[in-house]
């Protein structure tokens, strides 16, 4: 497996306060990592520092070969993109989903403008969201539906790491169950590696193959997800484990089993 990311000793600090102490982790081509701990513990600083949106105090961060500084080209903002909790940060209210879609897909230069439309329309298929959409605003849609479209604004420009911050959190659970389904199709479809945050241990199950645990800035564990669920390294695992019911484990052959 060949590594799509690899950052090394990240440390950010806001203030006097470190939230992030020097963390190093990989990220292999076309996995998922789920990444957990406690409110506070440095995730989406983490997630932020990857997507380029802050910039480290210190440790460097390399995509594939390439050691990404603090000014990156707009070819390296394309590779790494990120979805955020609330799907409103990235859909402009006043623009059409058309107008959304179509300002990335020019601005990365991703097809022609006389291509726009048909790839806008390809783009909301592959979220499952009527090509009507093309003409209505956001507002118009649920959550869920926004979050959908959130999706594929960040899947327009073709990155190949795709970083989710609680994109599930705020919606029910029917709506949940469908969002990592799709994720989960995305990822294999278009071979995506993922870095996907959240506090709930049941929805980290369903969608990573490793999982990462944070806490207070510092990376503690990271394990296969089969590994972490049935015998968690360290005694934080096992706490946040203990906090949540038995849940069935997702193997990758499909099965499941109980966790310890
Ligand atoms: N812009 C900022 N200025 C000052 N402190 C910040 C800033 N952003 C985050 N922090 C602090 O850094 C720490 C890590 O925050 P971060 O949001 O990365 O944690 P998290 O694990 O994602 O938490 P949550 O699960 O609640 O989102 C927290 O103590 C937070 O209060």
């Amino acid at each position: 497996m060949k590594t799509a990311l690899r950052i090394e000793n990240i440390t950010v600090a806001y203030g006097k306060f470190t939230a992030l102490d020097q963390v190093s982790l990989e990220l292999q081509e076309r996995t998922t990592l789920g990444l957990v701990g406690e409110s506070g513990s440095g995730k989406s600083t983490l997630a932020r520092v990857i997507a380029g949106l802050i910039a480290p105090d210190e440790g460097r961060i390399m995509l594939g070969s390439q050691v990404l500084g603090k000014r990156r080209s707009r070819e390296q903002h394309k590779r790494i993109q990120m979805v955020f909790q609330n799907p409103d940060s990235s859909l402009n209210p006043k623009h059409t989903i058309r107008q959304i879609l179509a300002e990335a897909l020019l601005f990365h230069k991703i097809v022609d403008r006389a291509q726009v439309d048909k790839r806008c329309r390809e783009l909301l298929t592959r979220v499952h969201i009527d090509e009507s959409a093309l003409g209505r605003y956001p507002h118009e849609f649920s959550g869920g539906q926004r979050q959908r479209i959130a999706i594929a604004r960040a899947l327009s420009v073709e990155p190949s790491i795709l970083i989710a911050d609680e994109p599930t959190s705020a919606l029910d659970v029917s709506v949940q169950r469908s969002m990592l389904e799709l994720l989960n199709t995305l990822k294999s479809e278009l071979n995506l590696t993922m870095l996907f945050i959240s506090h709930d241990l049941g929805v980290i199950n369903a969608i990573s193959d490793i999982v990462a645990v944070m806490r207070q800035g510092k990376l503690v564990e990271i394990s296969p997800k089969e590994k972490f669920f049935s015998h968690p390294e360290t005694p934080y695992s096992r706490e946040l484990l203990s906090a949540v019911p038995k849940m069935p484990i997702s193997n990758s052959a499909g099965g499941i089993y109980e966790s310890k």
